[in-house]
């Protein structure tokens, strides 16, 4: 069935729909990883946005729950530029197709992914509707320029109620604003005993089971919207060790003082390469994030950078000068992507080690 893609810009671009035959809003933006399209619609830190897919041919090796990151993706539409409907794989379950209907979600095949994401990267990321073919396009444009910023994305992903996962190493917080499970597969492999908290989880709470450290995840939004967990990372600071991704990252600078502010069109691919500041050496990271943390904004601040992208110079990482605190922006725990920055796990592991260590000196 013939469907289309509306810009709040005006622009249309008509495809095919596939999945579920739904009209659904969403902020537009663009990945280019090559594979990795199960990883990326499933990421939590997509909710409410519609996903453009750079490489062409889509859904060929199909669906299997192993390699989701959410149990409901969270994304509004994936439009990409070729779905296959006949997946071929020994792990294959079923069809992208199938799964979008099942879970309700939109897709547009056979635009021309390439033109919208020049227009993204020169305009930056737009709000936008999979719709039919028979709407008023002058009239979705308005409702898209009316259409009111998003503000409770972490609240929708993030889980209702604690739970726990039982390891027989340090016990790990993870404050949960919208977790990929693969940041818990990292945790349950180096055998923490975690337990999953949602995002408004109280520092005292935290403190309370027992925390030998504290995992801020990644999520959707704008860090600014979730005031509760920013005050949850700033009473923790110099309590517990802290490791903050992606949207913990930037809650880590919000709760030191720096400030956050949005990219034009974000990083959002399974190449980005970053530069450790301190030896030079260079990982190529998974990225998916559109807001980043004001490196001007980090001076008065206890925070000093750590990493920087190669592509663009923004800040990649962060370390707390007194404290036993550091974030990345990248995702060490790929899913999908490099894993050259898999180290940084052990690095919380180290970090939860040596301050009780120091605890028991003192
Ligand atoms: N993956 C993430 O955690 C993304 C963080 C934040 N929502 C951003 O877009 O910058």
């Amino acid at each position: 069935m013939k469907k289309q893609l509306i810009l709040e810009n005006g622009a249309v671009f008509e495809g095919v729909g596939f999945g579920a035959d739904l009209a659904m809003s969403g902020e537009v933006v663009f990945n280019t990883g090559m594979t990795g399209y199960q990883e990326i619609l499933s990421d939590p830190s997509y909710c409410a946005q519609i996903v453009t897919l750079t490489y062409p041919l889509i859904g060929n090796y199909g669906i299997n729950r192993d390699d989701f990151e959410s149990i409901s993706p969270a994304i509004h539409g994936l439009i990409v530029r070729e779905v296959e409907l006949e997946p071929s794989h020994w792990r294959s379950e079923e069809s992208l197709d199938t799964l979008l209907k099942a879970k309700g979600i939109p897709g547009l095949s056979g635009i021309d992914t390439r033109k919208l994401t020049r227009m993204i990267r020169e305009i930056g990321t737009l709000k936008g509707r999979i719709c039919s073919m028979e709407v008023d396009v002058n009239q979705v444009v308005q409702e898209l320029l009316g259409m009111p910023a998003i503000k409770n994305q972490v609240e929708t992903v993030s889980t209702k109620d604690p739970y726990h996962v039982p390891g027989k190493g340090d016990r790990v917080v993870l404050i949960d604003c919208g977790m990929k499970h693969g940041i818990l597969l990292e945790l349950i492999e180096r055998n923490c005993d975690v337990v999953v908290v949602p995002y408004h989880t109280p520092a005292d709470e935290i403190i309370r089971l027992g925390a030998d450290g504290v995992l801020v995840s990644n999520g959707p939004g704008n860090p600014e919207d979730v005031p509760e967990t920013i005050e949850t990372v700033k009473n923790l600071l110099g309590e517990v060790p802290i490791f903050g991704i992606c949207l913990g990252h930037q809650l880590l600078a919000l709760a030191s003082g720096a400030t956050t502010s949005k990219l034009r069109f974000g990083h959002r691919g399974s190449n980005h390469p970053i530069r450790e500041l301190a030896t030079g050496a260079i990982d190529i990271t998974a990225q998916n994030h559109g807001y980043t943390v004001d490196a001007d904004s980090l001076e008065g601040t206890n925070l000093k950078a750590t990493h920087i992208a190669v592509n663009d110079e923004t800040i990649e990482g962060l370390a707390h000068i007194h404290y036993p605190a550091f974030s990345v922006q990248y995702h060490p725990e790929a899913s999908p992507g490099p894993e050259d920055a898999n180290h940084l796990f052990n690095q919380f592991m180290n970090m939860m080690k040596t301050t009780q260590a120091e605890k028991v000196l003192a």
